[in-house]
Formats: C-alpha cells, sequence, structure tokens
C-alpha cells in the first residue's frame, strides 16, 4: 500500500504540486454522509489560504443547509433544490440528483470559470453531496467527473471515517465502496482517513497490508458479514497495494502537508498513467466511430443500390401509367371543349337567324 511520505521542504513540495502545472488540480471530494467531507474543505482551504494560495471552490451538494468555506460556486446560486423537489414531485434523494442533472447542463460555464483562475489557482476543490451513490452513480457525476478529467489533472478524494470504521465489517463495506469508485472512474485515489483526532488510523493501515491482523480482528465474530469480509480481505489484497492513504484529522488540520504530498504523486499518476489511458480510449473511440460510419455507409449504399434497380422499374410503369392517364384526361377535356364550343356557336347561329327573321316580317 503507497503512503504519501510528508516532504520536508514546504517549499519544495509547493513548487512541485503548484508550479508544474499551468492548469489547477481538481479535488473531487467523496465520502460517505458524515464521513467529515465538509470540514475537510473547510480545513483545507482555510490553509491554503493561510498560505496564500487561495483554493476555487465548487459546492455540489444542493441540498446543505450552510457551507462553512468562502465558496466560489455553489449549486444552490442555479438551482432551488426544494423547487425542484415540489415541481417534479420528488422525494429528496430524486431531488438531489435532478438538481445535480439541471446544473451538469451548466457545467461548461463552471469549467470556463476555473480556467479563467488557472494563472492564480493551483487547486479547485469540489465538494460533493451527503448521499454517495447520488453522485458516483449518477449520469451528472459522471458528466462532471470526465469533463474535469479531460481538462484539468483530476484527483478523487475519499473521505473515510476512522471512528466508525473500526468495526472490520464497516471497514470492509468503505473499503469495497471506494473500490468500486476507484474501478468506474480509473482516476488518482487518495482515501483520507478523517477524524484521526479521535481515533488513529494505524489499525486501518494494519488491515490494508496484514491479512491475519483483519482476521484477528473478526476472530469473534462468525456471522455471514464477517465470514464475506475474510474472503473480501483477501480479494482486495491487489487494490490495497496501490492504494494511497493519508490519516487526517478536519478538525486539527493533523495530516495537511502529507495529504498535500499525496496530491502531487497523484498528479503525477494522471500525467503518467491517465492520460495516456485518456488518449488511448479515445483513440480507439474515435477508430469504432469512423469504422461504425464508414459500416453505415457501406449499407446506405448497397442499400441504396438495391432500391434504385427495383425503384426504377416501378417509377418507369408509374410515369408511363400516369402520362397514359393524364393523355387520355386531355383528350376527354379536349372533346368536351370541342362540344361546348359547337353548342354555342349553334345557338348563336339560331340566335341570329331569328333576329333576320323578325326583322324581314
Ligand atoms: N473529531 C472530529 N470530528 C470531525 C472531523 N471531521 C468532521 N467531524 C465532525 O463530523 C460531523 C460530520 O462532518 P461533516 O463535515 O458535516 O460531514 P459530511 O461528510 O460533509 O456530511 P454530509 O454533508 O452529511 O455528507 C460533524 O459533526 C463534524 O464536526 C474530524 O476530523 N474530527
Amino acid at each position: 500500500m503507497a503512503t504519501a511520505k510528508p516532504l520536508e521542504d514546504e517549499v519544495v513540495l509547493d513548487k512541485n504540486v503548484l508550479q508544474r502545472h499551468k492548469k489547477p488540480v481538481c479535488l473531487i471530494v467523496l465520502g460517505m454522509a458524515g464521513s467529515g467531507k465538509t470540514t475537510f474543505v473547510q480545513q483545507l482551504t482555510s490553509r491554503l489560504h493561510a498560505r496564500k494560495q487561495p483554493p476555487y471552490v465548487i459546492n455540489l451538494d444542493p441540498a446543505c443547509r450552510e457551507v462553512p468555506y468562502p465558496v466560489n460556486i455553489d449549486i444552490r446560486d442555479t438551482v432551488n433544490y426544494k423547487e425542484v423537489m415540489k415541481q417534479y414531485s420528488l422525494g429528496p434523494n430524486g431531488g438531489i440528483v435532478t438538481s445535480l442533472n439541471l446544473f451538469a447542463t451548466k457545467f461548461d460555464q463552471v469549467i470556463k470559470l476555473v480556467e479563467k483562475r488557472s494563472t492564480n489557482t493551483d487547486i479547485a476543490i469540489f465538494d460533493t453531496p451527503g448521499q454517495i451513490e447520488v453522485f458516483t452513480w449518477s449520469a451528472s457525476g459522471t458528466i462532471i467527473t470526465e469533463t474535469l478529467a479531460a481538462l484539468f489533472p483530476t484527483v478523487v478524494v475519499y473521505v473515510i471515517d476512522t471512528v466508525r470504521s473500526v468495526s472490520p465489517v464497516t471497514f470492509m463495506s468503505n473499503m469495497l465502496y471506494a473500490c468500486s469508485i476507484l474501478y468506474k472512474l480509473r482516476l488518482p485515489f487518495i482515501v483520507v482517513m478523517n477524524k484521526i483526532d479521535v481515533v488513529r488510523h494505524d489499525y486501518a493501515m494494519e488491515w490494508m497490508t496484514d491479512f491475519d491482523a483483519f482476521e484477528l480482528a473478526l476472530s469473534s465474530d462468525s456471522s455471514y458479514n464477517a465470514n464475506l469480509s475474510r474472503s473480501l480481505s483477501l480479494t482486495l489484497d491487489e487494490f490495497y497495494k496501490d492504494l494511497t492513504a493519508v490519516g487526517f484529522s478536519a478538525v486539527t488540520g493533523e495530516g495537511f502537508d502529507e495529504f498535500l504530498a499525496a496530491v502531487d504523486a497523484a498528479v503525477v499518476e494522471y500525467e503518467t498513467d491517465y492520460c495516456p489511458e485518456h488518449e488511448r480510449l479515445q483513440k480507439l473511440n474515435a477508430e469504432a466511430h469512423l469504422k461504425e460510419k464508414s459500416r453505415q455507409r457501406n449499407r446506405f449504399d448497397a442499400d441504396f443500390q438495391e432500391e434504385k434497380g427495383s425503384l426504377g422499374i416501378s417509377t418507369r410503369r408509374h410515369l408511363s401509367h400516369t402520362s397514359e392517364i393524364l393523355l387520355r384526361n386531355r383528350a376527354e377535356d379536349d372533346k368536351i371543349a370541342h362540344k361546348s364550343f359547337r353548342n354555342f356557336m349553334e345557338e348563336q347561329k339560331k340566335k341570329q337567324q331569328s333576329k333576320s327573321n323578325s326583322a324581314s316580317s
């Protein structure tokens, strides 16, 4: 398992993280409700401000009552979550999803604003809704994450409550969730073990590196959940190996330097692993798109040729039939016109004759 080592010289760290990129590093903060995401963002923001490196902060939680940090973009200024619930007759979670969807349609404007700050902001922080699945498994969450990752160095920060995770089964649930997000987003990932001012995170670090220690923690539990956690722990071994985890206290700020070092390493990972993979996938997508386009064109051409053949005969038949009718109609019309003209002339003749008869008598 990778743990970020705090650098001794803070100035060197700042140069590494903050000067290598012309674009800000985007941190997407995720975590279960109550894990401490908002307090974490608050702590991070105030420390960065104290260093005269104010971050650009975006709140993506439409349902939060108040934001305890200076926020640059707030979803609540764009979407009224309660109004959305009322208008679409939705419950709280549906309201959050729909609000996020509405906000995602304007995300290009957020991107422009973050880009504008590129010269004087090194970190952009995105605080997400407490209902984690609303962001991680929604279309808007995916759109937001993928758009950011395509344009900026982007890192997922997964906040875990160290106090609640002392139970091995809860710890395993949290890790499974982290694993599923990592494999879904495939972005550099940092696990922040929060609240270390209450419970140190050493136990969790040990469980991730030593299966026997985790097994021992579960030994008194013979429930189905415990057995499942035991076998899952073996399965997650590979995941743990590449995972970066840092202890943090969102209340005291302990772990801040270690966290920044982890961000620095994650940005390198973004450049060396994510970007080439992203480009490779984009190339593959473009190739597949071209292939599909040419397949459709060939199919259209083939269908057109086929139709042209059969349509030619029927069209000719149709045309000759139509012209026959037209010719027949015109002849009929001529006949009628001719007859009525003859009648008219006859009548005129009769009128003329009767006039001359009366004049002579
Ligand atoms: N002792 C201690 N308490 C913390 C820490 N971080 C957060 N808390 C407390 O944990 C509770 C939840 O914190 P929040 O920051 O609101 O958590 P959240 O994940 O944003 O919660 P949601 O918005 O519901 O998702 C609050 O009472 C915080 O004061 C920490 O590092 N140490």
